[in-house]
This record gives structure tokens, C-alpha cells and sequence, in this order.
């Protein structure tokens, strides 16, 4: 297991894929499955995924030709049998390592590849306009396919897509919704009762076998078919809610489909393109299909386990996280504060709102993939007296900021934010790094921003951003394991100082860089440079106390977790600039570009986030006494 077998080991790309004979597909699938199971055992990643979409990425590829036709994945995590099927199963054990294969598509591995970004329910609006240009160009003879989870067709941005769409009949496009019924956990909303409408219902099968029938005797996709089907709609209505849902919006709809019954997903491919048009083909899969873990994994069906056994599926153990304390602080605040709400955007195990959801169930919401409507749903409940926590990742809180400025902090509504993932998250590459908000939230009047160093500050600034009810607050804190606790030494007006030097620099610690600030610090006594380190723990507003304690500083350094430009560093250079106090500053924090996949702590010394960096840069500087706010341009 884990190893390329025969077959796959003859595809170097879809052409080998084609000429393969129909009876070879399912010793394909399962070698596939193998080397999905073995290799994903070894590195981590997105398993139950990909172990759903073997059979419809090998048909895919059967049917239309990748790179002149483009085959689009939503959030990308299910990519990887369409990596194995053009000419990568071979480099499967670098999965997510450093300088290895991307999680995701990438177009720098092949011409396969197109949507590197793992934000959901985009893939409908990149085929739109995908699918205009090859009409424009007139290049009739390419298709788009945009394969979309049920999970992302609960994303606005799907449905702004599908609205163009439907009125574009002269579109190549073709979209394929996989619908496991889950997203993380399964998928909610009266879209998911229409898409689950057809398991739950006892004529499923016969629904399958007559529409698999259909499609070998019925012309094209259109009026005939819909004709032929609307003739027995009658009596299976409530099983093709689906279709109707969607022929409602004016688009053809094929399906459903067994989405592990390679054949007739190729009929029901096939069938779609000749129609020419806009078509959804509705498949029907099971998200860890084949592997009996994965299928039988209650919470998530294996969607991005770390490291496991891969004979019995069990997981290597995970350190108690800062989720951990996230979860057992709002439990406490639950208990407390009856107006106290959460909200999870399709994600409650992963952000850590499961253990709230199962103390007050009627207290929380998952809203499905939707950050926007889940930001602006806050802001409802807030006008209503409640006040909601929305938990998301960092990085997917840039799709919200609209409605954290104009229907949240105009508002002055109060909403707390958390940020779980911020800063450097590492392998699942650039676009889920959390090194955006501290530099975009920046800008949104009234809100504020706490960033706490470790499990006693988080469960501290949770609890005092839950107490703020003047307007909207944040607390971000990183992936992975909290780091040992770090007691205040003293106090700096509201900061908190955690060591006490001489007035030759002032080190501006934000949150989980605490540690790197205090190594840093003792390795600046090796050099005759006495460091002082504060911790702001709410970065925004700053504390005024930072003004007087820097004019009495040689040179003030700030250290983030967060891309540097317009974050905590700007914010304290602005801040001693309107304060006319004239001592250099230097910013310490992620280089404002997409980082490439790598482990957190390798990412970190990359860039320089370490004790030994800050201290030969410090060092530098204080050599120099160089004003330099932005940091080296090599970085
Ligand atoms: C905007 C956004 N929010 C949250 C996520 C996190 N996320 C990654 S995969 C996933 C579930 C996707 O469900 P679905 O589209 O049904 O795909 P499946 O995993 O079921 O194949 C989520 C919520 C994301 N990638 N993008
Ligand atoms: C939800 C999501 O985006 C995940 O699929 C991604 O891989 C992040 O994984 P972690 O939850 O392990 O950070
Ligand atoms: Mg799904």
C-alpha cells in the first residue's frame, strides 16, 4: 500500500488514461485508493476527499482533454486523483513537503492546473469567466468543467456565478456538483435537504438506475430528456427535487449519478458536453469511499487527518491546541453569559465550537461555507441583544470584511471575532496562511484587535472581548500546540512586560512571538544591547504607555505573525510619528508574498521569525541606527 502499482504506473497523462480498456478502470481505482490511503498515512491530508472523486476524476479525464479543456476543482483539498492521473502519482510521498507536491493545484507542477486558491465557491465564477473567453476567442471546440462540492455550493459566491450562467446558453461549461452530502461536518441549509432530498428517500436506487437507463436511450440533455423524465416526475418529485432546484434557475441538469459508477458518469460527461451548453451533472459520491476508517469516521469522515495508521485508521495523537482552550473558555462563557451565541461557518469541530454546540445547541449556528452572511447574520443577532462569536480561520475572514465594517463596526455591534489559523499555517500553503488580518483590520474604525501569547491570555482576552459591547472585537491566535506560559513581569500601562532592560531597545512582542522576543532578548545581553519586551496584548488600539517607553528607547523593534505591511509594526510607527517622537522602527513579520507550502517552524525561520534572527537584525540596527520601516527587500 502507499507504493504506484501497474497501472497508474503507466499514466503519465490522460492520453494514457483513454487508452486504457473500460474492464482496466476499476484495477485503476483501486490502485488509486491504495496509494491515496498509504501515501496521505504518511504526510497527512485531505484523504476522505480524494477517496470520493476516483471514479469521477477518472472519468473526467476520460471524456474531455485536459489542458485544452479546463478541468477547474472549488477549494482545490480533492485534487489529488486528477495529480495522479497527469503524471505526479509517482512524486506522491512529498505531499506537503517542502519543495514537494502542493495540497492543492499548481500551476508551476503542470498545465493541468489551474485554481491554486483553496478559498471555497469560486471555481463557478473562474468557469463563467473562462468559458466567456474560449466563446469570445472562438474557440468553440473547448469545454470548462468546474467540479463543486455540496459544501461550496453553500458559498454566496456559487450562486452569483450560477445567476450568470444560467443566462449564458451559448456557454461550454459544464459543472459537476460531487455532493457527499458534507462539508467538514454534514452539510446544512435547505440547499443540502434539496440535494439530500434524493438518499433519503426510498426510491434512490430506482431514481439511479432509471436516470442511468435514460441516458443511454434519451437524445442530448434538454427537452426530450427533461420531457422523458418530467413524464415520471410524478411519482419520484420529492426524488429529483435536485433537478427541479436547479432547472428552476434555467439550467439542464443531468442526473443524479452514482458517482462511483465510472460508466455512467462517462455516459452522463458525454451526454452533457453534446448538449453545448451550460449543463450540471449531479454525482452522487461518499466522501471516504472504500477505505472502511474513512467511511466509518464519524466526525469528519477523514477530511484532513495528520499522520495514521493505515491498517487500522488510527490517528497519531494531536497536542492539546490553542482550539482546545478556545473550546473550553466558550463552554465557561456559555455557562455565564446566556447572550452569549456562536457561529460557525461549515466548520464547528475544526474552529472549536463542537463542545459549545453540544452544551447549547439551541446557542449555535452553522451557516454553511458563507463567511459574509455569517458576519452580517452576527450583526443581526447582535441588534437582537445577543452577542455572537464567529469563529473562522484567519485567512477566510478576508472574504467577510465588507460586513465586518459596514454591518458589523458601523454599527458599533458586538461581535467578537475569532481567528483561529492566524499567522503562518504552512502545509496547506499560501492562500491558508492566517498573514492578512492584522493589516486589513487595521483600517475598520472602532474594532479591536487582542492578540493573546498563550492559553492563560487567550482565555483572559476571550473573556474581555466577550465583556466589550461597544463594538466589535477580534482575538487571533495561530495553529498547532500552545507554547508554555509566560507571567508578566511587570506592567506597561495595559501591556504587559515580560522583561525588564535597559532603554536600549524596546521589543513589541504581538501574541504567540512572545518566545522568540525573550531568546531574542538574552541573546542582545551577549551583545551589550539590554532589551526590553512588552506584550500590548490588545494590538489595536495601542496603548498610549508605548509612546512614553519608546521615546526613552534607541530603537524600537516590532515582531509579528502577520504579512508586515499595514500591520502591528505600521501601526506603531504611525503611532510615534503623530506622537513626534523621533526613534527608529523596524518591523519584524511576513514578507508580503504568497509563501510556499512548508511545516509552520520552517516557514518561520525562513523568514526570519526566529530568536537568533531577530537578535543579528536587532543588532544591526542598533549598529546603524537605521530608521528602516520596511524590512530587507531581499524578503
Ligand atoms: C471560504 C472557505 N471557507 C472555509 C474553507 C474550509 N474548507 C475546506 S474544505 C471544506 C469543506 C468543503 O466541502 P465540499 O465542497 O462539499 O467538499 P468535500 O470536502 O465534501 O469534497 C471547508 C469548509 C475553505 N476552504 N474556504
Ligand atoms: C478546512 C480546511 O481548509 C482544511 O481542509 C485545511 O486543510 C486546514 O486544515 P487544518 O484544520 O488541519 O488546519
Ligand atoms: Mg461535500
Amino acid at each position: 500500500m502507499g507504493e504506484r502499482a501497474g497501472l497508474l504506473e503507466s499514466i503519465e497523462g490522460p492520453h494514457d488514461l483513454k487508452r486504457l480498456d473500460v474492464g482496466d478502470l476499476p484495477g485503476l481505482a483501486a490502485e488509486i485508493r491504495d496509494l491515496l490511503v498509504g501515501s496521505v498515512a504518511r504526510t497527512g491530508g485531505h484523504l476522505g476527499p480524494n477517496l470520493g472523486v476516483v471514479e469521477l476524476t477518472i472519468a473526467i479525464h476520460r471524456v474531455f482533454d485536459s489542458p485544452r479543456d479546463k478541468i477547474l476543482w472549488d477549494t482545490g483539498h480533492q485534487a489529488y486523483v486528477h495529480k495522479m492521473l497527469t503524471g505526479r502519482a509517482g512524486a506522491f510521498g512529498t505531499l506537503r513537503q517542502e519543495g514537494g507536491l502542493s495540497g492543492y493545484p499548481s500551476q508551476a507542477e503542470s498545465e493541468h492546473d489551474v485554481i491554486e486558491n483553496s478559498h471555497a465557491s469560486t471555481a463557478l465564477s473562474y468557469a463563467d469567466g473562462l468559458a466567456k473567453a474560449f466563446a469570445l476567442r472562438g474557440e468553440h471546440d473547448r469545454t470548462v468543467v468546474a467540479v463543486i462540492g455540496d459544501g461550496a455550493l453553500t458559498g454566496g459566491m456559487a450562486w452569483e456565478a450560477l445567476n450568470n450562467i444560467a443566462a449564458a446558453k451559448d456557454l461550454r461549461l459544464i459543472i459537476v456538483v460531487n455532493d457527499n452530502g458534507r462539508s467538514y461536518s454534514p452539510t446544512i441549509g435547505g440547499l443540502a435537504r434539496h440535494l439530500s432530498s434524493l438518499r433519503m428517500t426510498r426510491g434512490y436506487e430506482d431514481a439511479l438506475e432509471f436516470v442511468k437507463e435514460s441516458l443511454g436511450k434519451v437524445p442530448v440533455v434538454g427537452q426530450p430528456f427533461y420531457d422523458t423524465l418530467h413524464g415520471v416526475k410524478k411519482g419520484l418529485k420529492d426524488i429529483l427535487a435536485p433537478q427541479v432546484m436547479f432547472e428552476d434557475l434555467g439550467l439542464k441538469y443531468v442526473g443524479p449519478i452514482d458517482g462511483h459508477d465510472e460508466q455512467a458518469l462517462e455516459a452522463a460527461l458525454r451526454k452533457a458536453r453534446g448538449f453545448g451548453g451550460p449543463v450540471i451533472v449531479h454525482a452522487l459520491t461518499r466522501k471516504g469511499q472504500g477505505y472502511t476508517p474513512a467511511e466509518n469516521h464519524d466526525e469528519d469522515c477523514f477530511h484532513s487527518p495528520g499522520v495514521f495508521d493505515p491498517i487500522t485508521g488510527e490517528e497519531r495523537p494531536k497536542p492539546h491546541g490553542w482550539t482546545n482552550v478556545f473550546s473550553d473558555e466558550m463552554v465557561k462563557i456559555g455557562a455565564a453569559r446566556q447572550d452569549v451565541v456562536a457561529i460557525t461557518a461549515a466548520m464547528l469541530h475544526p474552529v472549536g465550537l463542537a463542545e459549545f454546540a453540544e452544551a447549547y445547541p439551541d446557542r449555535v449556528y452553522d451557516v454553511g461555507i458563507a463567511e459574509q452572511h455569517a458576519l452580517t447574520s452576527a450583526a443581526g443577532l447582535a441588534l437582537g441583544g445577543l452577542h455572537p462569536v464567529v469563529a473562522l480561520y484567519a485567512t477566510f475572514l478576508n472574504r467577510a470584511f465588507d460586513q465586518l465594517l459596514m454591518d458589523v463596526a458601523l454599527h458599533k455591534l458586538p461581535v467578537t471575532v475569532t481567528l483561529d489559523r492566524a499567522g503562518v499555517t504552512g502545509e496547506d500553503g499560501a492562500s491558508h496562511n492566517g498573514m492578512w488580518d492584522l493589516s486589513i483590520l487595521q483600517v475598520i474604525p472602532g474594532l479591536r484587535i487582542a492578540v493573546p501569547r498563550d492559553a492563560a491570555r487567550l482565555r483572559e482576552l476571550l473573556a474581555e472581548a466577550v465583556e466589550f459591547s461597544e463594538g466589535p472585537t477580534v482575538v487571533r491566535f495561530p495553529k498547532g500546540a500552545v507554547p508554555a506560559e509566560i507571567e508578566a513581569v511587570g506592567n506597561l500601562g495595559e501591556c504587559d512586560v515580560l522583561r525588564a532592560g535597559d532603554p536600549d531597545v524596546l521589543i513589541i512582542s504581538v501574541g504567540p512571538m512572545a518566545e522568540v522576543c525573550l531568546e531574542a532578548a538574552s541573546l542582545l545581553d551577549a551583545q551589550g544591547i539590554s532589551a526590553t519586551v512588552v506584550d500590548p496584548r490588545w494590538v489595536k488600539p495601542l496603548d498610549e504607555a508605548l509612546v512614553l517607553a519608546a521615546r526613552a528607547h534607541k530603537l524600537v523593534a516590532v515582531v509579528e505573525d502577520n504579512g508586515r505591511v499595514g500591520a502591528v509594526g505600521d501601526a506603531v510607527s504611525r503611532m510615534l510619528r503623530d506622537a513626534d517622537v523621533d526613534v527608529p522602527v523596524r518591523g519584524f513579520g511576513i514578507p508580503q508574498r504568497f509563501l510556499d507550502h512548508a511545516k509552520r517552524p520552517k516557514i518561520l525561520s525562513q523568514v526570519g521569525l526566529t530568536g537568533q534572527d531577530l537578535a543579528r537584525e536587532i543588532t544591526e540596527a542598533v549598529a546603524k541606527r537605521s530608521p528602516v520601516l520596511e524590512h530587507h527587500p531581499s524578503r
